[in-house]
């Protein structure tokens, strides 16, 4: 298995508080890994700690030569550019506009993607959100809550991007506060609390087994 990232023993320290506690966890490519856990156990934390955001206080984040990209909170946008004039002017060099148009389709873009933003709804703006994440093929894309006020629908969507992406070597990283939001999509899941990796979930087919277990530890 290719290991794109390795977190290695990784405590981050805000003030007098620990809000990671020696963490441990790798991702490989391809794979789908879901970040589970209630509020303040430190998935935003991990997420920002990865990209670089934060500083390690100790321990060790190895990964090769990979390219990131995240979307963590709400996208952000210019008001009064389009979702096209967006995603030409973020694409790379050899980002060609067939690849644009593929990822139009796949989050279905296609009604407003000539509209500014500013006239978009959440959902609207979460969508565009992770068609810019996906835009240069990144090794590893993080998405913070991604689902958070989605519709059905959007959620849908979101989830065949998911799919059709790792398929093709993409690694997600994907935060949730619901266990069961993840299940059909995740290759793995990681459990969080209070700074802590609780649980590495190798077999999320078997989720709903030990659901109420997991969810014990949580509490
Ligand atoms: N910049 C900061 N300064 C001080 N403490 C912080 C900072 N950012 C986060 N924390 C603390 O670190 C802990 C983890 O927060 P974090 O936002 O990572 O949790 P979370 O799992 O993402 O929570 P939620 O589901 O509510 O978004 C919390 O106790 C929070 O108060």
């Amino acid at each position: 298995m290719n290991t794109i990232i390795k977190i290695k023993q990784v405590t981050v320290r805000f003030k007098r508080k620990n809000a990671l506690e020696k963490i441990d966890c790798q991702i490989n490519r391809g794979e789908v890994v879901g970040l589970v856990g209630p509020n303040g156990a430190g998935k935003t934390t991990l997420m920002k700690t990865i990209l670089g955001f934060i500083p390690i206080s100790a321990g060790e984040i190895a990964h090769q030569q990979i390219k990131m990209a995240s979307l963590i909170e709400q996208p952000g946008l210019y008001p009064f550019m389009t979702g096209m004039e967006h995603l030409k002017m973020l694409a790379e060099k050899q980002t060609t506009q067939v690849e644009i148009d593929r990822l139009i389709h796949l989050l279905d873009l296609t009604d407003f993607i000539n509209q500014k933003t500013k006239e978009y709804s959440l959902g609207m703006k979460q969508r565009l959100g992770i068609a810019i994440g996906l835009l240069n093929n990144p090794d590893l894309i993080i998405l913070d809550e991604p689902m958070n006020g989605l519709d059905p629908y959007s959620v849908k969507l979101l989830k065949k991007a998911i799919l059709t992406y790792s398929e093709t070597g993409t690694s997600f990283l994907i935060s949730s506060h619901i266990l069961s939001e993840l299940k059909q999509i995740v290759n793995r899941v990681l459990l969080m609390k209070a700074g802590h990796l609780v649980e590495n979930v190798v077999h999320p087919e078997l989720l709903e087994d030990f659901e109420d277990g997991l969810l014990a530890k949580l509490a």
